[in-house]
């Protein structure tokens, strides 16, 4: 991949293709993330969605449909009623330093075309979970979780039990959505960290996991056991303006009986709002809740108005993100994890400590160049310097994923530091571990053979992108393996029959009743049907997640095809290996891989083994959907509702191509007073024409 080309670089095939892998790394480490189980650090994740962006501006024809700047959270989880979001809840654009906070202040001055100076609002963002509220003639109606912006999960029970959140509400509008955060103190984290240590229940990692955890339980009698917390800062669908301003309707929501975040305040210049986010900087510590940046509004909400929404953020908006936090410690030691393809991955015991509320012990090191202080193109990190056991190092933690190393105290080795020998052989099971040309971290040779990599294969087996089989988690089929009852996927299905075990052995054990049995048995019966995506996911072959399988799935439609295909594929040429390249989105390291898997004679044979037992679903085509979806669109003349720049974006955010010349491709030209030869060509090329109100018309319509 051409990660370390700089952007201004890159060829137009490059960007294409690092576009796709970008889609494709990003839309699974999003899945991941809001399921929560992170896969990359916020940073890391942020960092991609900047350069996605960089390079889309540079190469805008080559934007694709599921370009990650489109996506907004995930789908709602199966367990939740869904509801459509009247109006769809955004994300929100970040700036990162003060230049940034120029750059947007400037940005909507000229898209306005204003000359006066344009005041903001500032407030916490708060690091919780956004809530919208629907409240029909002063009654709460529902409550709806993001979800992926447009559906979100219906929580109205569980919402119900938060104290900050009033079920009647008197002289509310006919219709008032209210949009808030739902968030956690750190006291009350801290109590229930506790507690749950105590009963043996789940552990959180951080405040905002534990609210996400609370206000999604299908049992709203344990969200009301949690002590939850609502701050207002938003509306959704409203029957009449609540107010002229950002600010005056935040206090109009106060006079309904929300709270809203006593820091919120009004500054006339971009200097106050970095002066405000300086000054909240400094009390974060003391707050008494997590808050991870502070978010900028518009104040005139007329401009707001104006100023509209790209595919995902709003465009008066920015959260100005705060920097990681960090904390020095002593490594104590390095221990080796063995992952489901095989990879040993470092990882630093550290003494513990505290990082931004949370107690830190562990870090990730990644692999042997990290430790001694390259990355993997042979450059520098951390100036140079390696880790050793003994060394102070000092750690940050980004988002709720396992923390880094960012620096080591060189200045205070005094001898008793030593360096870590990278081990030559698997911890787990003895067999080899070779580092391949190119490759930046050693795997395991042991394949099926090493237990860590049959465990860590059947746990993403049965994960929930996967087979997602009810009662057969991680922790059941860890003990089925030990026990030597399940060694490999198709094992699953054959359980009941095998041994003639079954009920009775199964009862036995602590946890499972015969009544529970029976159902894990029909759940596995139940998963013989499987989609082919599922499937080819669940084999847990290297490099391939969610988004790839899905893609394969749809380009071959069928197992056998996509078998036969595999089978026959040779690496590096052939008919089947440019099919596979033809595919937007697989790469030579992708299309290697699946390749190198059909024709491993143990990996392939436990392929074999496993869909003897299935049937196997074919793939499904998807549709989208927009009046103006595909469709080629000129803007000519002059538009009086909008600028240019604003006709352009809306054209965009809802499929349609904007291009600047009439030619036959041209579906729509609108045409503005003095549209002229363009308006002409149109005609002579029989090409719909519309005025400005007929496309605000046809857009509108949906
Ligand atoms: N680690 C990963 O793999 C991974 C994957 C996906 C996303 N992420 C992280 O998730 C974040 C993006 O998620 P996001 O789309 O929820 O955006 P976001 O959290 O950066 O910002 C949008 C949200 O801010 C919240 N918010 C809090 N206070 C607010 C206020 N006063 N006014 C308005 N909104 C307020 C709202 O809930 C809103 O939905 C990024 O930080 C990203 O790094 C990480
Ligand atoms: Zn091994």
């Amino acid at each position: 991949m051409s990660a370390d080309v700089a952007v201004a670089q890159l060829t137009e095939i490059q960007a294409k293709e690092e576009l796709a892998h970008l889609a494709l790394v990003m839309g699974d480490a999003n899945r991941a993330y809001y399921l929560g189980d992170a896969a990359m650090t916020d940073g890391e994740f942020d960092a991609l969605k900047q350069r996605n962006a960089k390079i889309e501006s540079r190469f805008p024809h080559l934007k694709r449909d599921d370009s990650p700047s489109e996506q907004i959270g995930a789908t709602p989880d199966g367990g939740f009623g869904k509801i459509t979001h009247a109006v769809r809840m955004l994300s929100l654009s970040n700036a990162f330093d003060d230049e940034d906070v120029q750059e947007f202040d400037a940005s909507i001055v000229k898209f306005l075309g204003v000359k006066s100076d344009i005041s903001y609002t500032a407030e916490p963002k708060i690091d919780g979970l956004s809530l919208s509220l629907r409240y029909e003639n002063g009654t709460l109606i529902h409550a709806a979780t993001r979800g992926d912006g447009a559906i979100g999960e219906n929580v109205t029970e569980n919402a119900k039990t938060i104290e900050d959140i009033p079920h009647q509400i008197e002289n509310a509008p006919e219709i008032l959505e209210v949009r808030g955060e739902v968030y956690m103190s750190h006291a009350d984290f801290a109590a229930l960290n506790a507690r749950q240590t105590e009963r043996g229940g789940k552990i959180f990692s951080n405040p905002r996991n534990a609210a996400a955890g609370s206000l999604r339980q299908l049992d709203a009698s344990i969200t009301k056991s949690r002590p939850l917390k609502f701050f207002a800062y938003a509306w959704g669908e409203l029957s009449m303006p609540l107010a002229d301003t950002q600010l005056g309707a935040i206090e109009a929501l106060v006079q309904f009986g929300f709270s809203i975040n006593p820091l919120t305040k009004l500054c006339a210049t971009p200097q106050e709002l970095v002066a405000h986010y300086n000054d909240i900087e400094k009390q974060r510590a003391t707050l008494g809740y997590d808050i991870d940046g502070v978010v900028y509004k518009v104040n005139d909400l007329a401009l707001q108005s104006r100023l509209g929404f790209r595919s995902t953020t709003p465009r008066w908006a920015i959260a100005h993100k705060f920097p990681a936090e960090l904390a020095w410690t002593q490594l104590e030691g390095i221990d080796i994890q063995v992952g489901r393809t095989g990879a040993l991955s470092p990882v630093a015991r550290l003494s513990p400590v505290t990082v931004g509320g949370v107690v830190v012990s562990n870090a990730t090191l990644h692999n042997q160049d990290y430790i001694e202080g390259r990355d993997s193109k042979g450059g520098e990190i951390r100036d140079g310097k390696d880790i050793r056991i003994g060394d102070w190092v000092q750690v940050y933690r980004a988002g709720d994923v396992i923390p880094k190393i960012a620096d080591v105290d060189v200045s205070k080795r005094d001898g008793t530091q030593t360096k870590f020998q990278f081990p030559t052989e698997c911890p787990e099971c003895g067999c080899e571990a070779i580092r391949e040309d190119g490759d930046a971290v050693h795997r395991c040779t042991g394949g099926m053979t090493c237990p860590a990599q049959a465990i860590e294969k059947l746990k993403h087996f049965v994960s929930r992108g996967a087979f997602d089989i009810d009662g057969l988690g991680a922790k059941q089929v860890e003990q089925f393996f030990k026990d030597g009852w399940v060694k490999e996927p198709s094992e699953i299905f054959t359980l009941q029959d095998r041994f003639g075990f079954g009920l009775q052995q199964l009862k036995n054990r602590e946890g499972w009743g015969a009544k529970s049995a029976q159902k894990l048995f029909d759940a596995i019966e139940d998963k013989k049907n499987i989609g082919l995506a599922r499937l080819i996911y669940g084999l847990g072959i290297r490099h391939v997640g969610e988004n790839s399988a899905t893609l394969l799935a749809s380009n071959y439609g069928n197992w056998d095809d996509f078998e036969n295909a595999m089978t026959q594929a040779e690496i590096g040429s052939g008919a089947q290996w440019d099919d596979l390249m033809a595919i937007d989105g697989i790469g030579t390291v992708l299309a290697t891989s699946i390749i190198t898997a059909f024709h491993q004679e143990a990996e392939r044979a436990c392929i074999d083994r496993l869909v003897a037992h299935l049937t196997i679903a074919p793939a499904e085509a998807v549709a989208s959907d927009s009046p103006v979806t595909g469709k080629t669109v000129v803007f000519s003349g002059s538009l009086e509702k909008m600028t240019r720049a604003e006709a352009k974006t809306r054209a965009e955010s809802l499929g349609a191509k904007v291009s600047g010349s009439v030619s036959a491709k041209t579906d729509i030209l609108v045409a503005g007073p003095g549209a002229g030869s363009k308006a002409r060509k149109a005609a002579e090329l029989d090409i719909e024409v519309l005025d400005e109100d007929g496309w605000l018309a046809l857009i509108d319509a949906k």
